[in-house]
């Protein structure tokens, strides 16, 4: 009969080996580094086009979510990752905050409120051109709830003097209460490091989340169909409405190194497919050759790109494209 193995997890006596010194050592360096390290979450909300992407991406230093001048271009909760001092920071890019009325609407809007309520930190980004508008005392007014430190940016100051500025930081700050108050101009980079300093000093102690020279936590092919998307909206942004979409479909690496890539581009009717191809399929080519060029930049990798239009009807009902996206399907 074989041998019962002892139990020995109920014996008080029960003494644990005792570590080597080498052992101990390699202890007593993981606890040191452990304590060095800072690590956190930082929600950057705002009203639309405030500048949430393009502060993003110069936080990070890379090109992590896409920017046009149309509102309501980030969909989902997008992370940028930014090492500063010893402090791994990673930003998350929210949709724009507005009063929402479409279901697309409402579940970007929860999305970025989620994404608020799940970060250590949280950072109000305003439109300093605009002001106080509808859009931001929006935000401002729900901001009073989050219970997390916040920070103000004002942004965009290089369209407007700074006695103006001065002005508006002291409007905001009655509203909600700031730990600190920044200036930047995240289009030219003005101001930005002094962000990245504050945050990288504010994050809590604790051991790195994802791999140092990580910048993103958007899968390549996901990222792929996003600068596709930006390249749909920056060339046909009157034409288009914003529901228009992009999926990769196929992503191969090829033996020669370089990537095949297949997207399709999304959108509601005929008519709009028309305006994505262009005359003798002119707009879907110029689409095509810039898109390549930036995902081969970020893939570093030669690229092989094929675009393909097709019309969804009434996507923007069906709960799977949302799941797509990374959004929850609002159910009123
Ligand atoms: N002049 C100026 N323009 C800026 C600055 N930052 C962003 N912009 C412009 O503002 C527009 C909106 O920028 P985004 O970064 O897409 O704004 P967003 O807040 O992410 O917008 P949503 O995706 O709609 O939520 C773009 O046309 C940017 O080029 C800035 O510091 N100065």
């Amino acid at each position: 009969m074989a041998e019962e193995p002892e139990d020995i997890s109920a014996d008080d006596d029960f003494e644990p080996v005792p570590l080597n010194k080498k052992a101990k050592a390699a202890l007593r360096r993981a606890e040191a580094a452990a304590s060095s390290t800072r690590a956190g979450f930082v929600a950057l909300i705002g009203a639309p086009n405030a500048g949430k992407s393009t502060l993003l991406n110069q936080l990070v230093g890379a090109k992590v979510s896409i920017v046009t001048h149309k509102v309501q271009t980030t969909r989902n909760l997008i992370r940028g990752i930014a090492m500063q001092d010893g402090a791994q920071v990673i930003f998350v890019d929210t949709p724009g905050i507005f009063r929402p009325r479409r279901r697309l609407d409402r579940a970007m809007v929860t999305s970025a409120w989620g994404g608020a309520a799940d970060a250590d930190l949280v950072a109000l980004l305003i439109d300093a051109k605009k002001g106080l508008d509808d859009g931001a005392l929006a935000v401002l007014e729900r901001l009073a709830e989050v219970r997390q430190p916040k920070v103000l940016i004002l942004n965009k100051i290089d369209l407007l003097r700074r006695d103006a500025l001065l002005a508006l930081a002291a409007q905001a700050s009655a509203k909600a209460a700031f730990e600190a108050v920044f200036m930047v101009s995240a289009m030219n980079g003005d101001g930005v490091q002094d962000v990245l300093a504050w945050f990288g000093r504010h994050v809590p102690t604790g051991p790195w989340l994802y791999p140092e020279d990580q910048i993103s936590d958007l899968p390549l092919r996901q990222l792929a169909a996003e600068v596709t998307r930006e390249k749909v909206f920056l060339r046909l942004h009157d034409e288009l409405p914003y529901e228009s979409t992009v999926e990769t479909e196929q992503w191969k690496q090829m033996r020669n190194g370089s990537i095949r890539i297949e997207q399709v581009i999304y959108v509601a009717r005929e008519s709009q497919k028309r305006i994505v191809l262009g005359e003798k399929g002119q707009t879907i080519k110029a689409i095509s050759m810039a898109a390549r060029e930036e995902i081969a930049e970020i893939a570093e990798k030669p690229v092989h790109l094929f675009l393909f239009v097709k019309v969804r009807e009434n996507w923007s009902d069906d709960p799977e494209r949302y799941r797509e996206m990374g959004l929850e399907f609002p159910t009123e």
